[in-house]
């Protein structure tokens, strides 16, 4: 296992001071109960904020470094302003209410950004000085988002993953984030970019292609040349350990008295961090309900909601509490009577064995945030019952719920259908709840915490190993390898590589310079140039056809020479494959509005550049699966381009005009070949040994070289003229 850098907002231990002790204790939260061990064990270092220790004395920080350091934790220490700023004001007063679709808590002024952007600085300026060749290094959350771009500046090697522990919202919520751009490509540092669920992975996925115009194929993205790949990945619990812990002697006695307490009574658990999110007076509400509707209840059921203390700074949460503690307050005056009342509220947290008695204890088991990124509580819920009992009601919208099915699933926002899930549950039979409970525990035990760090790893390290960005130290290499003194054959692309993409295919008519360059091109001793394109020979003809240069149309199917030379066909071609194609490709340009038919002599080509970026996407995707179903014997090829579907005869391809160039051309000639899409790798595979291939721009290629675009492959070529 290599060495593994965990690097994430919070440590996971809480500093605790006591007049001259100070300790080092395990923190709350989901990510810290999640990965507490494995970068111990690959002997890494987890980096990131110990919480306050501005009151600390200078005895008590070496304490607290010495329990950090046996812990293999490296502390970054967040100033007064920072934490206001970063972590209150950017963290958790945008993004986290931004990621739970609550866009009217936001403030109307942000003013936090460049907080946020500094302190993801140092995050990312401290991994650094930690990094070793060869290590991995795991950024976890949205307190940290900008850290995977800022390390790949640093690191262009390094193996980064990412994992986003909130939900991902809508590219319609997302794309509301003045730096939304900044955020996204931030992401695109890491090679892995892992969500909880695939609807979080796709809605990351939609927002690279509304707002960066970047199409995800399968899992993959490519981003300045390199492949970065999204994925789901639901975290889990250590079941085992929570199991384990559910049977303690200390544990069952805990129970033993709970129950013994309440004996006559149902009991109703809820265990949150005190949130907005976590869906807790809606909760209530539905508790109230079914008070309201069977008084035969009243008295004989008790909610025990443990609500944990969390950014207490944010106005926001303060607000929540107020509301919370008004809305404990009117039920139990409603329906609390000297003995007893319905909802036992203890704002404090608890440490594990606490938790798994309460597990232990509920006959229902409250999971109702009105969104989640995962929901750990569920899960511990259910690792907590060998006994197999006990009900969990979960929101459908948490991350959770898209795992354990066998939950009763709810909406939280209905009230009254969580009053009747809260009924269904108290009257469930026992042989219901068995089967329900050994299933969720089945789910929960195989994709435990274990099984997520291994295989969202695994998948990181089995990505290919991330090569520096070949760049403009190519221009240089390609300019002097081609100015050898030898017989050269240049082979161009036109779209892309000798003139930039435009908006419509009619547009991209060749300037005078360009015609310029290509004429003082072939005019050079011993230099052939040849233009290899996808375009119509009569779109060629018209453009270039006054040039003493090769001219090869429609990837190869048709080919001229020379000035004045006839066009020639390839051979072996049957047309009749048209007119099965045809119809299909008419009907997607008339039901996709912007999306039109290029007609070609053999290949039809759908575009939807002007299509809204995900839909066209959508669609080119269905246009290919039919496409493989109408020619299903392997006739055809489908090629998915830059907002284009072409489909061609199969053999038709530019790596064809190879031959035909070289055709009599004296032994040792130099062969160039210039080209920025998938149709130009076909060129690239096709040379001879000893060509050289030139890729312009940041896909994948299989060229040996890279430059930036038609600029940088203009000033190649401009360079050979020169003496
Ligand atoms: O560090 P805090 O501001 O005190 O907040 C505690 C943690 O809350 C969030 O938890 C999330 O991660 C869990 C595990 O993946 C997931 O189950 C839950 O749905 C999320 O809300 C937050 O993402 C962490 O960064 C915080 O440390
Ligand atoms: O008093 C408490 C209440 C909760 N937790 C832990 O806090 C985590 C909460 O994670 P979850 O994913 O449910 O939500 P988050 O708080 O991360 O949003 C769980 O592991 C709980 O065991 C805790 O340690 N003490």
């Amino acid at each position: 296992m290599p060495r593994l850098l965990l690097v994430s907002n919070r440590l996971p231990v809480t500093v605790k001071a006591e007049k001259d002790h100070v300790s080092v204790v395990r923190s709350p939260g989901g990510l810290a109960t999640g990965l507490s061990r494995p970068h111990e064990r690959s002997g890494g270092v987890w980096i990131g904020w110990p919480g306050d220790v501005s009151r600390l004395s200078a005895a008590q920080r070496t304490q607290v470094e010495s329990q950090l350091s046996a812990l293999r934790c490296v502390p970054l220490y967040l100033s007064a302003s920072e934490v206001s700023r970063f972590y209150e004001g950017y963290s958790n007063r945008v993004l986290w209410p931004l990621c739970h679709y609550l866009l009217d808590r936001i403030p109307r002024q942000d003013r936090d950004w460049e907080a946020y952007a500094k302190v993801n600085e140092r995050f990312a300026e401290l991994a650094a000085s930690h990094y070793q060749p060869g290590d991995t290094i795991w950024v976890h959350d949205y307190q940290l988002m900008l850290v995977p771009g800022l390390l790949r500046k640093r690191l262009p090697e390094a193996r980064i993953g990412y994992f986003h522990h909130i939900p991902f919202p809508s590219s319609e919520i997302f794309r509301t984030l003045p730096h939304r751009e900044d955020l996204l490509r931030g992401l695109l540092g890491a090679d892995l970019v892992g969500f909880h669920t695939p609807s979080y992975a796709h809605h990351f996925s939609s927002s690279l292609l509304r707002l960066l115009g970047l199409e995800t194929d399968l899992d993959n993205v490519t981003y300045e040349g390199r492949t970065v790949r999204v994925g789901g990945f639901p975290m889990g619990i250590d079941a085992e350990a929570f199991e384990k812990v559910s049977q303690e002697p200390g544990v069952l006695e805990e129970l033993r008295v709970l129950k013994e307490r309440s004996a006559g009574q149902r009991l109703l658990v809820g265990i949150d961090r005190l949130d907005y999110t976590k869906g807790i007076p809606r909760r209530m509400l539905a508790l109230q309900r079914v008070l309201e509707r069977q008084p035969a209840l009243r008295g004989r059921l008790r909610l025990i909601q443990v609500a944990v203390p969390s950014r207490t700074q944010v106005e926001d949460y303060a607000a929540y509490r107020d509301k919370v503690d008004e809305l404990v307050g009117r039920i139990n005056g409603m329906y609390g009577t000297v003995h007893n009342v319905p909802i036992h509220y203890l704002y404090r947290s608890f440490n594990e064995k606490q938790l798994a008695g309460l597990y232990r204890a509920a006959d229902v088991m409250l999971v109702t945030p009105v969104r989640d990124g995962m929901n750990l509580v569920a899960k511990e819920f259910c690792a907590c019952r060998p006994d197999e009992d006990g009900v969990l009601i979960l929101s459908e919208f948490a991350g959770a719920a898209s795992e354990l099915r066998d939950a009763l699933i709810v909406n939280p926002y209905d009230v009254e259908a969580m009053a009747d899930a809260i009924e269904e549950a108290l009257r469930m039979p026992v042989d219901t709840r068995r089967r329900r409970m050994r299933t969720l525990r089945a789910q929960v035990k195989s994709r435990d915490v274990h099984w997520w760090v291994g295989s969202f790893l695994d998948t990181l390290q089995g990505m290919p190993t991330p090569s520096i960005r070949k760049g403009s130290v190519g221009v240089a290499e390609v300019v002097a390898s081609l100015k050898e003194k030898r017989p050269r054959v240049l082979l161009l692309d036109y779209d892309g590589t000798l003139r930039d993409v435009t908006s419509r295919p009619e547009l991209a008519v060749p300037e005078p310079e360009l015609i310029m360059l290509l004429r003082r091109l072939a005019a050079l001793p011993d230099t052939a140039v040849h233009v290899v394109s996808g375009r119509l020979k009569e779109t060629l003809e018209q453009w270039l056809g006054a040039l003493p240069v090769g001219l090869h149309a429609e990837h190869g199917l048709w080919s001229r020479s020379g000035q004045g030379a006839p066009w020639r066909m390839l051979e072996g071609v049957l047309p009749e494959w048209k007119e099965q194609a045809r119809p299909l490709m008419e009907a997607f340009a008339a039901r996709v509005p912007g999306s039109f038919v290029e007609e070609k002599t053999a290949s039809f080509a759908w575009h939807y550049r002007q299509v809204d970026p995900g839909y066209g996407a959508e669609q080119a995707r269905e246009l290919r699966l039919k496409l493989a179903e109408v020619f299903a014997h392997g006739h055809m090829e489908v090629l998915p381009g830059d907002k284009v579907v072409e489909v061609r005869p199969r053999g038709v391809h530019k790596g064809r005009v190879v031959e035909k160039a070289l055709a009599g051309a004296a032994p040792g000639t130099l062969v160039a070949a210039f080209g920025d899409d998938r149709t130009d790798e076909d060129l690239f595979a096709a040379l001879p040994e000893g060509a050289l291939s030139v890729h312009a721009g940041d896909r994948l290629s299989r060229a040996t070289y890279q430059v930036s675009g038609p600029a940088e492959v203009r000033k190649v070529l401009a360079s050979l003229l020169e003496a």
